[in-house]
């Protein structure tokens, strides 16, 4: 009997909407470092996303579950939408490795939120629960200079196929009534066109007199 631990792989994201990038990102690190699962972990309330709108938690849930459906390493956790208060990667992470003890979690960022790891809180303590892999991203650099303060041995950066798609780059679009098919899957496409999302805000004129 093989006595390899186990090694999850841990994604997280506000995923408003969920896209192509995200999955190619999920599904080039589980080949890379062989994991057994990977993740996806939706934000309850994402603290540096503050100064914008964003979707209700069970649609990025539901959008999540919807996405990943066909993949079977792939899963969706709900801790950080069960969680109240602002959403920190350390509650996260502290909860899965309680969730999961005898496993090696591998947390995967994109190179922006790499860039930002050393504004999140405890970040020091991160490192201690997870392997962090920095997977590049059009339109953000990493390099090593991207590395400066993080625990070298702790961090891997990976390069994956380049998909220039944001999310907010997708909600623009369905607001000005532009496609996203293709960006994000086919399901999601279809669970944003039924409820509504990102559309714009429907006003009533009110009678100023
Ligand atoms: N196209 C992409 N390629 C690689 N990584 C990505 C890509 N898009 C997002 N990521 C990474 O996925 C994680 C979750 O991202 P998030 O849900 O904030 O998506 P986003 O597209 O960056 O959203 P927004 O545009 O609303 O800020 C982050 O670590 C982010 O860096
Ligand atoms: O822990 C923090 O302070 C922290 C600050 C910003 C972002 N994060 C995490 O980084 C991941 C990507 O976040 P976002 O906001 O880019 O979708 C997500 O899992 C967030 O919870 C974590």
């Amino acid at each position: 009997m093989s006595d390899r631990r186990r090694r999850i792989g841990v994604m997280g994201g506000t995923f408003d909407p969920i896209h192509h990038g995200h999955l190619v990102a999920a599904s080039e690190v589980q080949s890379w470092f062989d994991l057994d699962e990977v993740i996806f972990v939706p934000t309850g309330q994402p603290w540096q996303k503050s100064d914008r709108e964003v979707s209700p938690p069970e649609d990025r849930y539901l959008m999540t579950v919807i996405a990943t459906a066909a993949n079977p390493r792939f899963k969706v956790s709900r801790v950080d939408i069960n969680r109240e208060g602002p959403t920190f990667t350390i509650d996260t992470l502290r909860d899965l490795a309680a969730t999961y003890p005898d496993a090696d979690l591998y947390f995967i960022t994109g190179a922006d939120a790499m860039a930002a790891i050393l504004t999140w809180r405890d970040h020091r303590e991160l490192f201690e629960l997870a392997h962090f892999v920095g997977c590049t991203r059009p339109g953000h650099e990493m390099n090593e200079s991207t590395l400066e303060g993080l625990p070298r041995e702790r961090v891997t950066l990976v390069e994956i196929p380049a998909l220039a798609i944001s999310s907010t780059d997708c909600r623009a679009r369905v607001h000005s009534g532009e496609p996203v098919w293709y960006l994000v899957p086919d399901g999601v496409v279809q669970y944003i066109g039924k409820h509504g999302l990102y559309e714009p805000h429907e006003h009533t004129t009110k009678d100023a007199s």
